[in-house]
Order: C-alpha cells, then structure tokens, then sequence
C-alpha cells in the first residue's frame, strides 16, 4: 500500500487503494509500476543485448519504459437481488445421479465419488425419488419437474429450481435448472444478497475508475433480466440521494450505485492531485448520458432528441463527443442524472415498478495534460444499463395489445364501446372503453420496448460469442447488428478494461432466466483482449477493419479468375417465317464475362465496408466510391466489392450499348488511337466501336458484373 501510495506522490499514477479478493497489493503494485511514466515518456533506446539483459534482472531495476498494452480477461461479478415476500413458485427438480453425487460432494466437502455415493445410499434419498418417479411413470403420470406438491418426493430430493448456493469466498454459484439440471458457474466476484452497494461498487467498478483516471478506457456493463437489479446497481434506489439532493444524510447517500461513485472518485482523484501533488497538470471532465431504442439513439441530457442527423451517424456522433456536457462538481453529477431519469424510458410492468425500457448508455471522458512534459491522454468510461431481458408472457407486456387491435376494429365499423370490457389471461378488464386506443397503445409500446431490448441483447450475445470463436478465421463480429452493439463495440472488443455486472434474481421461479444470464456472464469471462491505454478506441477499431479490408483484398485479387458465360435470350418479336426464327429460332447466344472465385471473400469485404461506413458514420456508398476503396471504374489497386458507385441501373445500358463511351475508354487505351481527339472525331468508327465495347466490358468486369 505504501508503495502503491509512492507511484501516486510520484508519477500521478491514481491507486484506488482496492484490490480484489484474489489479487494481492503486491500484484496491484506491479501492474500499475508498468506505467510509471504515463505523464513523463521517458526515451527508451531499443538495444536488443540489453533487452536479453534485462529479462534477467528483478522488475524493480529495471529503466522505466512505457507500457501502452495490457492482456486480460473481461471481469464479470454476479450480484444477487435480495428474494422478494411473493410466493415463489417452486419448480421441483430430480438430478440426474451423477449430479445428484456432485452435490453431495460439495455441500459435504466429500473427496471421492464412493464417497458420495455411501451418504446417498443411508439417505435414500435420490433412490426414494426415482421410485416415487417411476410409480407416477407407470400410472401414466409426468414423471420430471411437475411441480406437484408431493411431499415425499420434496422431502427426499430437497431440490428446487434457483440458486442452490453461493460461495462467495471461491466465487462460485451452484444453480439448479428445471431444463438444465445442476449446474455450477465460477465468476471474477459473487455478491450475495446482503452485499453493500459500497462493496458491488469496490470489487466491480473501482479498479476499472482508477484505471480511468491513468488513462486506460473502460466498460462496466450491467446485464440481466427485468427486475433483477441492474438500474439500482448502476445508479441507486429513485430517490434524492442519487437524483437530487446531495446534501441527503450519510445512510441515504451510501445507497448510491456505481454511477454516482465513480464520478465522485474521479472528482475527488483530481482535486487531490491539482491541490494536494506536485503536478502541472490540467483536466477536464465531461459526461454524456444517451438512451438506445431500437435503431434511435436520444440525448437524455438535449430533452431526449435524436443523435446525429442520419441513421448512420449516432455512434460518431455520441462517440466523438458531441453529446457531451461538462462537469465540474458532484451537484453537476446530479443534476445530469436527474435530467437524464426524467427523460429517461421507464414503465411498470409486472416484474418491475421502474423498470428501464430501453439500453441507457452514461459516458464520463477524461483529458488530461502534463503541461510540464507536453504529455496528454483521453480516456473514457463507458457504463451501461442494459434493458432487462425478459419473457413477455411473464412481464405481461403483450396485455392489451389483441384487445386494442379488437377494439380498433369495431370502432371503425361503427360499434363503439358496446361490449362487455374482455379479460385476457393475467390482464385487466378495461374499465372505460373510451380510453382503450391509449391503452392498447400503451401496452403494444411496452411490447415494442421489449422486442427493442431483447434485440439489442441478443445482437449483443452474438458479438460475445463471435469474440469467444477464436477458431473462426475471419474473426468477424457482428457490432454493426445494432445499435447497442456498435456503441459498445469499442468496450467489448476494442482497447477498453470491461467489468460485467450480471444481476440476478434468486427465486426459483426465475431460475430459467437466472441461468441464461449466468450464461452470458460465463461467456464473457472467456474473452481475453487487450486495453490500450490513452488510445482513440474508434481509431483503432476502423484500423483493424482496415487491416482486414487489405487482406481480402489481396485474396480476392489472388482467388477471382475471369469465366466466359453463355446466356442464351429469346426474342419474343422475332417474325415467324423470318431467317432469324428459322436459323435459331429467335435465340440470340451471348456470351459474357464474369469475375468468379472470391464470393466468399466479396461478401465478407462487403460487411467490413458496411461496418465501416456504420462506425465512421457514412454510408455504404462513399466507402464503396470513395478513392481509397476504389470506385468502379477507378481502376484503382482496391476492389470495390463487386459492385460500384458508378454502376447503377442506369448505367447498366451500356451493357447493350454499342455506342462510344468516351469516360469508359481508359486513358491508357485512347493512347493507342492514334489522333484521338475523342469521340467525334475518331478516326475510324470500326476501330472505335470494337474499343468502346472493349472498354464496356472492363468498366462492367471491374464492377463486377457481367459485360
Ligand atoms: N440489491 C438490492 N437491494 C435492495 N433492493 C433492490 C436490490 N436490487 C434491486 N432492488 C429493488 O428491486 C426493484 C427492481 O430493481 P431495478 O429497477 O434495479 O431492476 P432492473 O433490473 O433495472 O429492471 P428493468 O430491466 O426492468 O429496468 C427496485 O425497486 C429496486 O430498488
């Protein structure tokens, strides 16, 4: 700690002072040693004799040197929300022997199956429920998970679905699923239900704040189902400590989620180092707070107006910090977050009083400069809400939504309000049919809201999955999906520190959705990446798209050959009796060339250029036209994945067209006519047409259609 305290009195190197439970201060300590001169640069000649010297000596003698790069694994800590008084509906699960014997090694720290097996037999228990399953199975009745109240069956299996046990000192959750059986999960932290937001916010946040404020970006995401707990974790419970008041006593303010911590952390480290250390140094804080719906990305803090003015343009728009508002004290804090809760998508449905209705993003950049070295760094936290994923049956969304398209109906034939209000399974009658178009309206906007999250979320689950697919040579993910993804894209993939907080409910009745989000969180666990620290994360993620653009193109380049095709083409106008119908029966043979042999590739440069034009904020089009990816008839070194923007249907004619197309003759050509002085007066108009069709046909092949 002592240490840790001297890189900070030092180099400005902030310490949060934190560790998490399997880290020691020591490791703390050396991690942030590397960066050492984050604020200084100091020169490093490269002299390869003494780097092989190096290796030998103890970290500690070693020059300083800046380290831009660091490997590691996204953190995911599970957070358990404390069981509500509702009646859970418990769904009793059989184990499958196997499983049966894995639980009873655990709960009784058994070494050996043998074991297990000897305390399973004197309880009889797993026996005694296959028997009570069999006699069911024999009369005919469900014999796995009927959630019948049986007592005997109960007594001796003990096992509903949910969270079995949770073992914070290992991190370790044992669930038991009614589909999936047991099941155990190891994460970076689990939080069980009693645990502080103090404590969620010190072992999921903080390191990645004090990173932050060293220059590295971040990315704490909050995931799970409706209801769960995300928005209390990032932000608080609704009240004026968190929204308002921040004058609130003490016990009101220790409520208060990740959000309103880090801005506190990083306003207090950079009072302290301009007031308390010997730093030249300047900053400036700033935040942005935006709301994903579907495809609409809203300025919470610019009354909830659309960012960017094209479809394509939010994430540059919200990236390069347009949206972004200037803090300078915790009351600033605050007043944006309540700007941004008021504007914010919010409704009741059956799972959650306030629950969040759409992916709600707060951004808080950082930039510093060493007015002494000339140093400077940008840094960004990015902190997420994801919109809970739910099942509509159980957050009864979908109420409503058959009653309003019913009610709609009669009205326009004239029947208005006449029946009697119907009930759908689990809804409310309406009690006044005039008000039902705003109700059925509000319920089929609950419905889209939820189809809205869901899509996000699942967008957000292939890029994780396409990120694990470390087999897969294209290593292609799909950010541009959504919205969501394309924001966050940078967090999850890029050069950013991510932490994911994943949220759950610990009622068996939720015991489904528990293990799918326990599943998410698995899966994020096994990426590994690298954070940069200081660097522009959209830079870099159109760098590596660049990267990878230059390679297809050299497959393709390599791979796609020319083939002649036949196309055979009946004239329906040919005259009977004519030569042409009795030679070839009004068929006209012709034959074209076309480029074959990269398809693969062609549609996979297609989806670089359009992720491209998605996190550059362009359109498909410009990337395509623009002189550095080659236009058609650019002739350029780059393909313009077989197809270009001088190659619309109108052009298309000159397929058919004999006639001479000054712009399509390449100079190159034109060169070897002698006294050409362009279309009119060239000099023989045989020796012109056989080089229009020929410049024809390369313009048409270069766009890659058939000429
Ligand atoms: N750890 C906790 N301790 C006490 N109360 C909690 C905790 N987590 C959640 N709650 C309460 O549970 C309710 C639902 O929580 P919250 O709104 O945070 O869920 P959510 O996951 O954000 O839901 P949605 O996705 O629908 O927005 C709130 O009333 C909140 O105060």
């Amino acid at each position: 700690m002592h240490y840790l305290n001297l890189l900070h009195v030092e180099h400005g190197l902030y310490s949060s002072n934190v560790k998490r439970a399997e880290e020691r201060y020591k490791d703390v300590f050396l991690n942030l040693y590397k960066r050492r001169d984050l604020w200084f640069q100091v020169k490093v000649v490269e002299d390869p004799e003494e780097e092989e010297r190096k290796k030998e000596l103890p970290l500690w003698r070693l020059a300083p040197k800046p380290a831009t790069t660091e490997n590691f694994n996204i953190q995911v800590s599970v957070r358990m929300k404390p069981k509500t008084n509702d009646v859970d509906e418990e769904k009793v699960v059989t184990l499958p022997l196997h499983q049966r014997i894995q639980l009873i090694k655990m709960s009784k720290k058994l070494k050996s199956n043998a074991a297990a097996l000897r305390v399973l037999k004197k309880e009889g228990a797993w026996f005694a429920a296959r028997k009570w399953d069999e006699k069911k199975a024999e009369s005919g009745e469900n014999k796995e998970n009927s959630g019948e109240n049986n007592n005997s069956k109960r007594e001796a299996e003990n096992l509903v679905g949910g969270i079995h046990s949770v073992d914070a000192f290992s991190s370790k959750v044992m669930m038991v699923d009614p589909t999936k059986g047991l099941r155990e999960f190891e994460f970076d932290s689990v939080l069980p239900d009693k645990t502080s937001q103090a404590t969620t916010y010190e072992s999921s946040a903080r390191p990645l704040v004090a990173d932050f404020i060293n220059g590295f970006n971040g990315t704490i995401l909050v995931y799970g189902q409706t209801g769960s707990g995300k928005t209390f974790t990032m932000f608080g419970p609704d009240d004026d400590a968190v929204f308002g008041d921040h004058t609130k006593p003490a016990t009101s303010r220790q409520m208060r989620g990740i959000i309103p911590r880090a801005c506190a952390e990083v306003l207090d480290a950079l009072e302290f180092r301009s007031t308390k250390l010997n730093f030249n140094m300047t900053s400036s804080l700033s935040v942005s707070y935006v709301e994903i719906y579907g495809n609409q990305v809203n300025d919470l803090l610019n009354g909830g107006a659309p960012c960017g003015h094209s479809k394509v343009a939010a994430q540059r728009f919200v990236l390069d910090g347009a949206a972004e508002n200037p803090i300078t004290c915790l009351a600033d804090v605050q007043r944006i977050l309540r700007i941004g809760e008021e504007g914010k998508r919010k409704a009741a449905t059956a799972m959650n009083d306030r629950s969040s209705r759409a992916h709600c993003l707060f951004m808080i950049s950082l930039d510093q400069k060493n007015l002494d070295t000339g140093v400077s760094c940008k840094s960004r936290l990015f902190l997420a809400d994801l919109g809970g994923s739910e099942q509509v049956k159980k957050s009864k969304v979908n109420v409503g939504t058959s009653k309003h398209i019913e009610k709609l109906k009669q009205q326009t034939m004239g029947n208005n309000g006449n029946d009697q209000p119907q009930v759908e399974e689990g809804g409310e009658p309406a009690s006044n049919p005039n008000t039902e178009f705003s109700t059925g309206f509000k319920f089929s906007d609950r419905l889209r809201e939820a189809v809205y999250i869901n899509t996000g979320l699942l967008a957000l689950k292939q890029c994780v999955k396409a990120l694990n697919d470390t087999e897969s040579k294209s290593q292609y993910v799909p950010y541009g999906d959504s919205k969501l993804t394309l924001l966050l894209s940078s967090g999850l993939g890029g050069d950013s520190k991510t932490s994911v907080v994943v949220c759950t409910a610990q009622e068996g009745k939720h015991s489904s959705e528990t293990t799918a989000a326990l599943l998410f969180g698995q899966a994020c666990r096994k990426i590994t990446k690298t954070a940069a620290s200081g660097a522009n994360m959209l830079a870099e993620l159109i760098e590596k798209i660049d990267r990878e653009i230059v390679t297809i193109e050299k497959l393709i380049k390599q791979k796609e050959r020319w083939e002649v095709k036949e196309e055979k083409r009946k004239d329906d106008r040919v005259e009977e009796g004519t030569v042409e119908a009795l030679g070839f029966g009004g068929v006209e043979v012709k034959k074209s060339t076309v480029l074959v042999g990269a398809e693969q590739e062609r549609k996979r440069l297609m989806e670089l250029l359009m992720e491209r034009a998605q996190l550059t904020g362009t359109t498909l089009e410009s990337e395509i036209g623009g002189s550095q990816y080659g236009g058609a008839v650019g002739f350029g070194t780059r393909f313009g994945a077989g197809f270009g923007k001088s190659v619309n249907s109108d052009e298309e004619v000159y397929r058919f067209k004999d006639a001479v197309d000054e712009e399509a003759i390449p100079d190159v050509l034109k060169g070897k006519v002698s006294g050409w002085k362009g279309a009119e007066a060239a000099p023989s108009k045989k020796k012109l047409e056989k080089f229009a069709k020929k410049a024809n046909r390369r313009k048409m092949a270069y766009a890659g259609i058939s000429a």
